[in-house]
């Protein structure tokens, strides 16, 4: 499988340029704090001093799982269908808050089992993977299919950052597997109650998790890593996570599901992790240790474990107003105030 060439985006005289500008601005030394690392970054993926954000895109990438039959999850598989539909009525917390933000929002149909909705973007790959307890979510065609078609997705959308989202029931349990294998942490420390499972359905998901992983102990590969235990939408987005960092644009990751696209991206393709925000730490239980192997530090900690995007739209305004300070806030210079010695 081909994936295209990443930009080098760490360009030191860039970084010492736009750090200059940032440090010569009328404030403490550092005191917008990781405002400006945030600036920093965003001028780095871009490639310029002066970062500008066009466009954003919010997609959310939508599909059902096999082991959302396995009793995964609190809620039942039509809910995917369902939110599906509440989300393209404008209804859904995600809908709300594109809408408020003024992000553009797509819904991708990477494989739910419903008819496609009126309104939602084709990529559907099948009705659902099959049930990862028992042998791979997917073949390896429909895994290659699921990365193409979410590298074509970004290359067709218009701007330069890419929002991601999900919805699916039971993707918290694909989450977790792929966790399990791409960080090799024990199984119980990469599973969360997801949706709200109590402790009861909190074992039963870690039983069925086990077998899966038993079933799918053959994958080795980050592809087939990903293949044996991924969904559709979580493959889908990890396409356009590695063609988003190929072209320059900004990823913003939400919670627990799109990290795994994210890791998973980065296992296929190293590098694309920088350019990646990561909005915030997702009350999903494993979600902080996963930030913390990837080095990643989350902008929020709203105690969020919706999905959908939801994050990713709260922390929007904090890249467009780091993009603001860098451009507009005057010097010491140009406002004839005393620097420090
Ligand atoms: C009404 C409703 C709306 C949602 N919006 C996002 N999710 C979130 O919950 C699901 C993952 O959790 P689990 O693995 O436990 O099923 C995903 O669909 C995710 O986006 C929702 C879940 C529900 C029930
Ligand atoms: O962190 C997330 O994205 C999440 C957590 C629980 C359920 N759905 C999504």
């Amino acid at each position: 499988m081909h994936f295209p060439d990443l930009p080098a985006l760490a360009e030191p005289d860039l970084a010492a340029r736009v750090q200059h500008a940032l440090d010569h601005k009328t404030k403490p030394l550092g005191a917008l704090g990781r405002i400006e690392a945030l600036a920093l970054q965003l001028a780095l993926v871009q490639g310029v001093e002066r970062p500008v954000l066009r466009e954003p895109q919010l997609v959310v990438y939508a599909a059902d799982h096999g082991l959302s039959r396995r009793g995964v999850s609190a809620y039942p598989r039509e809910v995917t269908p369902q939110m599906v539909a509440n989300m393209l009525a404008g209804g859904a917390a995600v809908s709300v808050l594109a809408r408020q933000q003024g992000l553009r929002l797509t819904i991708a149909d990477c494989g739910v089992d419903a008819p496609l909705a009126e309104g939602a973007l084709d990529l559907r790959v099948a009705a659902g993977t099959a049930d990862a307890s028992t042998g791979p979510a997917m073949s390896a065609e429909q895994a290659r299919q699921a990365l193409h078609q979410g590298m074509a997705l970004v290359e067709r959308l218009p701007g330069n950052a890419l929002l991601l989202g999900e919805m699916g029931i039971g993707n918290t349990s694909s989450a977790s597997l792929l966790m399990q294998r791409l960080t090799g942490l024990p199984l119980a420390d990469c599973v969360g109650r997801g949706t709200g499972l109590d402790d009861a359905g909190l074992a039963r998901k870690l039983a069925v998790l086990a077998e899966a992983l038993a079933a799918n102990a053959a994958a080795q590969s980050p592809l087939e890593v990903g293949t044996a235990l991924g969904g559709f939408e979580i493959l889908t987005m990890a396409g356009s996570v590695i063609a988003a960092a190929a072209g320059r644009r900004v990823v913003v990751v939400d919670g627990f599901i799109t990290t795994a696209a994210v890791a998973l991206a980065e296992a296929l393709r190293p590098g694309v992790l920088a350019a990646c925000v990561f909005a915030h730490r997702s009350a999903e239980g494993p979600h902080a240790r996963w930030l913390d192997r990837l080095g990643a530090r989350p902008l929020l900690d709203l105690d969020l474990r919706l999905g959908e995007g939801s994050g990713a739209a709260l922390a929007w305004p904090l890249l467009t107003a780091a993009c603001a300070l860098l451009a507009d806030m005057a010097s010491f210079e140009s406002a004839g105030v005393s620097n420090r010695d």
